[in-house]
């Protein structure tokens, strides 16, 4: 089992938007304010995806000890009120960034790549096996640490962004701490065969190609 665990972590490490340039240019303080403001735009998009797979996932689960687990992830974005709730702090960045609620909620500016790579990763939790779409948020291991680089790099070369903007970062490290520390022991408990290893494996390489590919085509257009 900790063989597949460290083949589970292998996959991000080769393949985790941490390594794409753009995620490097953002951290090393040149993207402009136009790309900066696209990329938050066009994450708004994946952002507003993610309790909806989460809501195909729980349709999944046939234990009611899971679907409380995994409900929660729905309330840490939507909130448990309206004006609260990690998407309600997304929109705060947008706007610490310049942009408005409505064109965050429009979502007339997404770019195409952003839309297919948004749709593969619901449509892999919509039709894909629990232990997949369980599996594909496992890139949740890796990201508190992004995360925690990200806001480092936001107060030093993004100063014009407002402090309290960060917050979705701030408040998102420890859940998505805690959210891959519920799910590896999922993923791990329901592996058990080769076939069932590589399905998981495959699917933690294809949600890394989502993250990947939204900036792919963030890069490409507001450069
Ligand atoms: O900013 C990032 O680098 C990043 C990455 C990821 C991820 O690894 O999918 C998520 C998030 N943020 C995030 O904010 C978030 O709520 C989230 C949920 C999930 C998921 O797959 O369930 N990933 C991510």
């Amino acid at each position: 089992m900790i063989d597949f665990e460290a083949e589970l972590r292998a996959v991000p490490e080769r393949r985790y938007h941490h390594l794409h340039p753009f995620n490097r240019r953002m951290h090393a303080g040149t993207l402009s304010p136009q790309e900066l403001r696209g990329w938050i735009l066009n994450r708004f998009h994946y952002q507003r995806a993610i309790p909806i797979k989460d809501a195909l996932i729980v349709a999944k689960l046939p234990d009611p000890r899971l679907r409380r687990m995994w409900i929660r992830r729905i309330i840490d974005h939507d909130g448990a009120a309206s004006g609260e709730g990690g998407l309600e702090r997304w929109l705060r960045l947008g706007e610490a960034a310049g942009l408005t609620r409505d064109e965050m909620w429009s979502g007339d500016a997404v770019l195409p790549g952003v839309r297919l790579a948004v749709d593969g990763y619901v449509n892999l939790c919509r039709h894909g096996t629990p232990l997949e779409a369980v599996a594909a948020s496992l890139t949740e291991l890796f990201a508190p640490d992004l995360m925690r680089e990200r806001i480092a790099a936001f107060e030093r070369h993004y100063p014009w962004i407002d402090q309290d903007g960060l917050r979705y970062f701030r408040v998102r490290v420890n859940q998505g701490r805690r959210d891959g520390a519920e799910a590896l022991p999922l993923v791990l408990a329901w592996a058990r065969t080769r076939e069932q290893r590589q399905s998981a494996l495959a699917a933690l390489a294809y949600k890394c190609e989502v993250l990947w590919t939204l900036l792919d085509a963030v890069e490409r257009a507001y450069r």
